[in-house]
């Protein structure tokens, strides 16, 4: 089927190549000339036909807003706007109820798969009125892995961008496990082969998974990392999974921790830390680092 793209960055670049070799007709517009077929949203809207489905896969936040806000103007009774970046889900709502008016569908779909996406499919949480999602399924069923897998319609509007907070929240605590679990073994001695063990987990093992065979691949880049800094950033999933834990009393130590441990990530010196030598030292007399 026709669908227009919107973002082609890694996603969308590689989602929109991932469908034209699957027989769809995909017209792309990026902000960046370089990579867009068309010059413009309005000339995006133009080359469809109608009814129209257009995904748009820009960063959340700002760019995905205004793109929905301007599609919204150009598109048309009848037409469908799919948002695949990861978006907060509290903006689905807005976003279903204000194209609605318009006549025009609103779909959230939680995307997961990053780059690899374009050889091995693309896992997908939607979320969104059936018959909306019903007329997306020829998209959704090229760009998702092969097997029966690997898709959800996991309810009404903003259903999938929750699915997907959640799973990046668990994205967060897996990966602050494989990292934990790294240091201990790389700070003692006892175990001389570290790179060796996380290669030897890979089979068999409870822990064996897709991010440990990343993990295997980064170590076989880097066996120490001594080329990275411990600093890492998050573009908002976490903190929402988080908040969302805060709304609903949910108790998610290993989240939030994982969450905070980014925070601390970015700091050169602690200043909450400060604080405990300071307390220590009025309380105890105990000795100070000085800068
Ligand atoms: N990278 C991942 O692993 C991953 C996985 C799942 C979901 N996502 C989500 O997918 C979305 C895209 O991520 P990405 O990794 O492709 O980012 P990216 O930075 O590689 O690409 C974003 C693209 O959008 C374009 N763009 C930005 N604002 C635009 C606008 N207003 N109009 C048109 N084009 C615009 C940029 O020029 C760029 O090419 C984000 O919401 C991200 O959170 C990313
Ligand atoms: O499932 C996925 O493919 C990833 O989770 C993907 O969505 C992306 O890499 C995150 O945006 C990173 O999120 P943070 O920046 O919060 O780590």
């Amino acid at each position: 089927m026709q669908i227009g793209m919107v973002g082609l960055g890694k996603m969308g670049g590689n989602m929109a190549e991932r469908l034209r070799r699957g027989g769809h007709d995909v017209v792309g517009y990026d902000r960046d000339p370089a990579v867009s077929d068309v010059a413009g949203l309005k000339e995006l809207v133009q080359r469809l036909q109608a009814p129209r489905v257009v995904w748009v896969m820009v960063p959340a936040g700002a760019p995905t807003q205004q793109t929905v806000d301007e599609l919204g103007d150009l598109l048309a009774e009848g037409d469908i706007i799919v948002d695949g970046g990861n978006s907060h889900y509290v903006d689905d709502q807005k976003h279903a109820a204000e194209l609605g008016e318009k006549g025009i569908g609103f779909v959230d779909c939680g995307v997961s798969g990053g780059v690899w996406g374009l050889q091995n499919g693309y896992a997908l949480m939607c979320g969104g009125e059936k018959a909306h999602v019903d007329r997306v399924m020829p998209i959704f069923e090229t760009l998702k892995p092969e097997g029966e897998d690997g898709f959800v319609h996991a309810g009404d509007v903003g259903a999938g961008h929750f699915a997907k907070m959640v799973h990046n929240g668990i994205e967060y605590g897996m990966m602050q496990a494989f990292a934990e679990g790294w240091e201990l073994l790389e700070a003692s001695d006892v175990v001389k082969d570290v790179r060796g063990s996380f290669s030897s987990w890979r089979t068999g093992t409870v822990i064996r998974s897709w991010l440990l065979d990343l993990m295997v691949r980064a170590l076989d880049d880097d066996e120490h990392l001594e080329e990275l800094k411990g600093y890492a950033q998050d573009s908002g999933e976490g903190r929402w999974t988080v908040q969302a834990a805060v709304d609903h009393s949910v108790p998610l130590p290993v989240i939030t921790a994982a969450l905070y441990a980014r925070f601390a990530s970015r700091q050169d010196d602690s200043p909450a830390m400060k604080v405990v030598a300071a307390l220590r030292n009025q309380f105890g007399g105990h000795a100070v680092e000085s800068k």
